[in-house]
């Protein structure tokens, strides 16, 4: 049976994205992405130039990748500043997909919800596909559907923290008051059993840099990850048992002593 994410339109096999950053060199970047099977990868020109880049193989790894690129505003801390890059990245990457950035704090890497919607619409109209990376607040992700958003990526914790799913009430919320909108957590994603979870509980597909970039083993990472994306989503379409708070035997009895049901089956 073909469970494909669809994104502006398109479709996909796999619901794991991957940033592109951090990793020890080029050739692990491209085997990690391999083994993670992600269809869509995400690259910031803004921390990648490839002007400036010494070692050209990172590029030519993304050109040979075959994957949608989702080249991203991360960095920017305006909408003009975004608007900007956005363009740029365009006209270099050939995509009109975009994950806008626009950061409000240098703490935290919290979106600037304002920021974000703004250049959320100047972007839309310019014909931009937006996938805006915002905070987990129903408000916001509301209005960035007014603008023209067609798919939302809320924040699981700050950007390279590890931290999981922060916040399960406001994620909950924003999947069951959104459920036809597809939703992908971006960021703070530590470990595959997080990512399992927010599939397990109906999120569409997850983003995550760090915790493969930064593994001891990247590739072997990259591949847990996949395992871990499968099997949330599996669960989720599988459909999992509501939580109880009392107990209730997984052995069920009949009514009567056990020796009387000995008897009865040794008489049958
Ligand atoms: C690469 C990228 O786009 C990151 O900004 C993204 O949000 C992933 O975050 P983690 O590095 O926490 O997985």
């Amino acid at each position: 049976m073909s469970d494909l994410l669809t994104l502006y339109g398109k479709t996909f096999n796999s619901r794991l994205l991957v940033g592109t950053a951090l990793y020890p060199s080029p050739a692990i970047m491209r085997e990690s992405v391999q083994a993670s099977a992600s269809e869509i990868i995400t690259l910031s020109l803004r921390r990648q130039n490839p002007a400036q880049q010494q070692d050209n193989r990172f590029w030519d790894y993304i050109r040979e990748s075959g994957c949608q690129l989702l080249p991203n505003t991360a960095g920017c801390k305006s909408p003009r500043e975004a608007v900007e890059l956005a363009k740029m990245s365009q006209e270099i990457f050939q995509t009109d997909w975009l994950k806008l950035e626009v950061i409000g704090d240098d703490y935290n890497l919290q979106p600037d919800p304002f920021g974000l919607v703004e250049t959320a619409r100047e972007l839309i109209q310019l014909g931009f596909k937006v996938l805006p990376y915002c905070t987990d607040d129903l408000v916001l992700c509301r209005k960035l559907l007014d603008v023209g958003c067609e798919v939302l990526m809320p924040w699981g914790a700050p950007i390279g923290t590890g931290q999981g799913l922060l916040n399960k009430y406001n994620l909950q919320t924003l999947r069951e008051r959104l459920s036809d909108v597809p939703l992908i957590i971006d960021a703070g994603i530590g470990a595959p059993s997080q990512a399992a979870e927010a599939l397990e509980m109906g999120f569409d597909a997850v983003l995550l840099n760090t915790a493969i970039a930064k593994a001891q083993d990247p590739v072997l990472m990259a591949n847990a990850f996949k395992l871990a994306v499968e099997s949330g989503r599996a669960a989720f379409n599988a459909g999992l048992m509501l939580r109880r708070q009392t107990a209730s035997p997984s052995t069920p009895t009949l009514d009567m002593p056990f020796w009387q049901q000995a008897e009865s089956i040794l008489q049958d």
